[in-house]
């Protein structure tokens, strides 16, 4: 037996076309722009990679690039001038930003309605709010609800495992897990027999960035796995020296879970198509409220 692939690439790309024609019917062509602080080869992949997936759908998007000596006083004002710029409807400041910079003042600055990322603290606070609403929804916890809608798989009252805390993927996916109706668990550094938890769940999200963590035996057969990792393993056959790995021993779990998803082409592609998604919905909302 073998676990169905939850195909993350078709997904989007099926999500991408579907934007592409409702762009096509917006009296305005959304913007989004792309705060990049410094030059990681990792955080300049990813913008280089939203800006093209931006193109493919028709919106407008800009690039603001700053160095990694910016101040923080220099950068919130970058931010504050997109934050009036009637042609930018989104706004995505690139994480992680350098030490010396404190994250949740500048993304408090975000303006709540062209917070496309979700990361504003309003929008976090009511995602974690009984009858709230946030304006939006961080892009990688939405692209593993939506990854788990095409799964089929059901979510209300079912065993939910997280694995991880953080800020911009566990806790808010454990939140819109929870909002699903699903009985949720999350896992961290201090959890005691993370095997025995894992056991548990009909549902697996695993958001913790060590490679290949999660072992075939830990898993219930028959269980969803969504995969958050990616993790850079040096491969010498490959031409970048190394190869992307989830934080699921795919090879060994795919033998026992019902569906999975791949690394690559599993809940990367739905992130960027989640933003996407936000960002039409900010033009949509900006538009309609003047
Ligand atoms: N403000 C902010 N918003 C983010 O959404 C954000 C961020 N900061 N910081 C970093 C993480 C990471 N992230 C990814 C997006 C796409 C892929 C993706 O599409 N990966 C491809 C493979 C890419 C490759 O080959 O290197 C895949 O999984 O198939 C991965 C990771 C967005 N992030």
């Amino acid at each position: 037996m073998s676990a169905r692939l939850i195909d993350g690439k078709a997904i989007a790309a099926d999500i991408r076309a579907d934007l592409r024609e409702q762009v096509q019917r917006l009296p305005v062509q959304p913007g989004l722009a792309t705060v990049l602080v410094g030059t990681r080869p990792d955080s300049v992949t990813y913008v280089n990679m939203k800006h093209r997936a931006c193109a493919e759908v028709g919106v407008r998007s800009v690039r603001v690039e700053l160095p990694e000596s910016v101040s923080e006083a220099e950068l919130v004002g970058r931010v504050r001038e997109l934050n009036t710029d009637p042609q930018v409807h989104g706004i995505l400041v690139q994480l992680p930003l350098p030490p010396h910079i404190d994250e949740e003042r500048v993304l408090a600055q975000v303006s709540l309605e062209k917070d496309v990322d979700g990361f504003h603290p309003v929008n976090i606070g009511r995602l974690a709010m009984k009858n709230r609403d946030p304006l939006f929804v961080p892009c990688t916890p939405l692209g593993c609800i939506e990854l788990l809608r095409h799964s089929g798989t059901a979510i209300a009252g079912r065993q939910a495992v997280v694995l991880g805390r953080s800020n911009i993927v566990g806790l808010p996916v454990a939140l819109l897990l929870l909002r699903e109706n699903a009985t949720v668990t999350v896992c961290h550094s201090r959890t005691r027999d993370i095997a025995a938890v894992v056991r548990q769940a009909d549902i697996l999200v695993a958001a913790i960035g060590k490679p290949e963590y999660v072992q075939a035996d830990w898993l219930r057969p028959g269980v969803t796995v969504i995969d958050v990792g990616i993790n850079q393993k040096p491969d010498a056959s490959s031409a970048r020296g190394y190869r992307l790995v989830g934080d699921v021993d795919f090879d060994a779990c795919r033998r026992v879970a019902g569906q999975i998803t791949p690394v690559p082409g599993g809940t990367g592609p739905m992130t960027i198509a989640m933003l996407l998604r936000n960002t039409v919905r900010a033009a949509q909302r900006q538009v309609q409220n003047g």
